[in-house]
């Protein structure tokens, strides 16, 4: 631009900022996830403590165990933050673990376990069996992408109820629910971060865009 050019003919900025997203980051596989939306162009935190979290755009509940990461939660003060941020619209994607937590309702938790909720879902933890029972399989996700998504199950939970204002994203050939959304929250009982698999992370990162345009 000359200096003579007029402020008001100034070409709009034509390279948005990326999303700046955080991972959950007190235990469960962090690491796939950040590499996942890297990848994607994302800018990413790690959240451990209310004031990472004031800093992002959108947040990823990871893989785990959802009842440490629950307990992790209330110890770093974080329990409250992440449920008001929740209640506010913040984007959040959560996998395995991370569905537990964002569940409203969970069947064979600890009696303890609490979740930031949100989701308006009845999660049951382990529902495939131990952790010799997982499995891989291909699922249509036609509301998310047109191919195929490589779901990885790790002692995963399973959608047992849905109420009225969940959306299906996937199901098992047998009609298992084992994807949600609802408003700015997505559930999924698989691991898309550790399968390469990114077309999820790309879904919960044009939330946050759309977010960001309010
Ligand atoms: N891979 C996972 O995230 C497993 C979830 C774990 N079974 C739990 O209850 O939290």
């Amino acid at each position: 631009m000359t200096p003579e050019s007029p402020p008001d003919t100034a070409e709009p900025q034509s390279h948005a900022a990326p999303p700046r997203v955080g991972v959950l980051a007190l235990q469960g596989d962090v690491r796939e996830h950040v590499a996942a939306l890297r990848s994607l162009g994302a800018e990413v935190v790690l959240v451990r403590t209310p004031h990472d979290l004031g800093t992002v755009d959108g947040l990823v509940l990871p893989g785990g165990e959802s009842t440490t990461i629950d307990k992790l939660s209330r110890i770093f003060g974080l329990r409250e933050p992440i449920r008001d941020r929740v209640a506010d619209g913040m984007p959040v994607l959560g996998t395995c673990a991370g569905l537990i937590l964002l569940a409203d309702r969970i069947v064979d938790g600890l009696p303890d376990q609490q979740t930031f909720g949100g989701l308006d879902v009845t999660v049951q933890r382990n529902a495939f069996g131990s952790q010799r029972d997982s499995f891989e399989i291909d699922l249509d996700m036609p509301l998310v992408c047109d191919d195929p998504v490589h779901a990885v199950f790790i002692r995963g939970p399973l959608v047992t109820e849905v109420g009225p204002s969940a959306t299906v994203l996937g199901a098992l050939p047998d009609g298992r629910v084992v994807a949600i959304e609802q408003d700015n929250l997505i559930g999924i009982a698989f691991h898309p971060e550790v399968a390469g698999e990114t077309r999820l992370h790309r879904h919960f990162l044009a939330r946050v865009a759309a977010g960001d345009a309010d």
